[in-house]
Parts: C-alpha cells; structure tokens; sequence
C-alpha cells in the first residue's frame, strides 16, 4: 500500500512483467538433426513458412499429448537419457526399470502448449511382454487385463537406443524397434536410432560407431543421434529436436483432419439447401397431391 502510494506521488511507471522461459523447452526454430546430410526427416533450419502461417490462422490446432516409446536392451542408458533431460540428474549406480516409467514434458513450440509423454519401458527380457503392451496403437487392445493400453492418436515416437560401447546392443536395438513397429502400424511413427554412453569412447571409437550406427539407421530410415547422459553430450539438442519433429508431424496431420472435414462439408453443401430450398420455396409433391393441385 505504501509503495503503491510512493509509486503514484513520484508519478514512476510500474515496472514490466518479465515471464522467464525456460530456453530448453521453449522453441522457436527447427532445431538440426544430429547429422543434417543423414536423415530421412527435416534438413531445413526452421519450420516450414506454411506451417507457421497455418499456426496464425484464427482456428487453432488442438494437440494432443504426442507418445514417445524408448526401447532398447536393458542398462543401455533409456532412463538416464530421460532423467537428464527432465531433471538435469545422473546416476551412475544402476537400477532396473520394472515394466514401464513415464515422464511427461511440456513444451512451448512457436507459441504452442505441446507435451511429450516419454514411456521408458524394461529392456529385461522378462518384461518384454509388458513393454509391448504399451506401445500397442489404437487399433490393438491389451491383452493384459491389468495393463492400461495407450491409445496413440497422433503419430508416435519410437527411440531404439543402443550403447555405443556394446556392439551387439546395436542389433538388440533393431529388433527392439522392428517389434515396436509391428504394434504401430496405424500411423506412422518418426524413428530416432540413439547411440548412448559417448563418453565411455574414445575419438577413434566414437567415429567406427558413428559409421555404422549411420548405415544401419538408413536401413532403419531413422535419424541417428549419439548421446551421453553423464556428460549431457546432445541430450537437450535430441529432446529439442525429437519435441519440434514430432510438434510439426502433429500439425500437418491436424490439418488434413480438417482440410478432409471442411471437403466434406462442401460436397454436402450444395446438396442439402438445393433440397431445403426447393421444399420451402414450392413445397412437396405429395402436399400439393394432398392439397388437390392438378398442375
Ligand atoms: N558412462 C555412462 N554411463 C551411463 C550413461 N547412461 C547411463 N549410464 C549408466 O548405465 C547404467 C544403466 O542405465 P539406465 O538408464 O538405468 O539403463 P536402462 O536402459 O534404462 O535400463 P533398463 O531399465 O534395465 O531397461 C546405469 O548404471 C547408468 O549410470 C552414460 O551416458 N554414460
């Protein structure tokens, strides 16, 4: 009250809301892909100019939460992953994930509410069975009882992660997703191939497993990614990029939603008021039979 007063005797301008956001999880451009000459997605530096119009126009998209699946062979490094991105944490002592955590994020995409719900499932084999049970799309159904299916509405996220220094965790890796893929063959998910552990390499590993990790991610048709969660190699650039791929695949499906919508609705047009209009205007045969009109 007093500062108040003070403010209005010395005649001061009250000060500027400043509302802070938070520039990891706030976007206003395409973030690159790991390598912009390997991927089957986006090498533009920014969205696309028409999907930012489409963005000004008054009818806005309504975006439902976009599934992102991790799967991989167990202590591959799924969580970490995760939890350095949505807690900035790291643990070196290694604990099992049972059956499936989630996270969720939210995000600011060109001015957009968009969230990522991140589904880390098992990689020990004894939950495997589990872990496919949630990456089943709509048109499956758990055949788990106890087990909530996520009905995956818009295109979902699948991210085959691998150890980069365990070879053979890269073939595990392409299975992983092969099988996630067979459960999502409704819509077609975007496919990140991620490479975790990068600090555990050295300069002359790190680039033979880049080598192949590139190959069998074009085999893939996946973008490839190599991270670590101990150091925080790319992590935010993977999230960032993963959220504003999947954020325009959203986009672009919401409107031919509604582009498919307003066609129908114009073909009907037509149709409906030539009916209503003659009705009205001359009135039905049988009325006039019944009103006794020869003509
Ligand atoms: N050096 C190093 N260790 C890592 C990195 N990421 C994870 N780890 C370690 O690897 C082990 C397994 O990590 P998790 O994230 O639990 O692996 P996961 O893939 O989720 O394993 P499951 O839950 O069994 O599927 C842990 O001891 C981590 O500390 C990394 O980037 N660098």
């Amino acid at each position: 009250m007093m500062s108040h007063t003070l403010r209005q005797n010395l005649l001061l301008p009250t000060p500027p809301t400043v509302t802070l956001h938070d520039p990891r999880t706030h976007l206003r451009h395409l973030p690159p892909a790991y390598s912009t000459t390997q991927t089957p997605y986006s090498r533009e530096k920014d969205f696309a100019p028409q999907l930012r119009y489409q963005l000004e126009l008054p009818r806005k998209p309504k975006l439902r939460p976009c599934k992102v699946i991790f799967v991989g062979d167990c202590a591959v490094g799924k969580t970490a992953m995760v939890n350095r991105f949505c807690y900035d944490k790291f643990q070196s002592n290694y604990k099992a994930t049972i059956g499936v955590d989630f996270e969720l994020e939210n995000f600011s995409i060109l001015g957009h509410n968009f969230s990522l719900e991140m589904w880390d499932t098992a990689g020990q084999e004894r939950f495997k069975c589990i872990a496919g049970a949630y990456y089943r799309n709509a048109s499956g159904r758990s055949s788990y009882a106890y087990i909530p299916t996520i009905y995956i509405t818009s295109s979902p996220v699948i991210v085959a992660a691998y150890d980069m220094s365990k070879r053979e965790s890269l073939e595990a890796a392409k299975k992983w997703l092969s099988s996630a893929l067979n459960y999502n063959t409704a819509q077609k998910p975007l496919i990140f191939l991620v490479g975790t552990k990068a600090d555990l390499l050295t300069k002359e590993e790190f680039m033979r497993m880049e080598r192949i990790a590139g190959l069998a991610a074009a085999e893939l048709r996946a973008e490839f990614w190599s991270v670590s969660a101990r150091s925080g190699y790319k992590i935010t650039e993977f999230f960032q990029r993963l959220a504003a791929l999947a954020f325009e695949a959203a986009v672009q499906q919401q409107l031919k939603t509604l582009q498919a919508t307003a066609k129908e609705q114009t073909t009907q047009t037509p149709e409906k008021s030539h009916k209503f209009d003659l009705r009205n205007f001359f009135g039905s045969r049988s009325d006039k039979q019944k009103s006794g009109c020869a003509c």
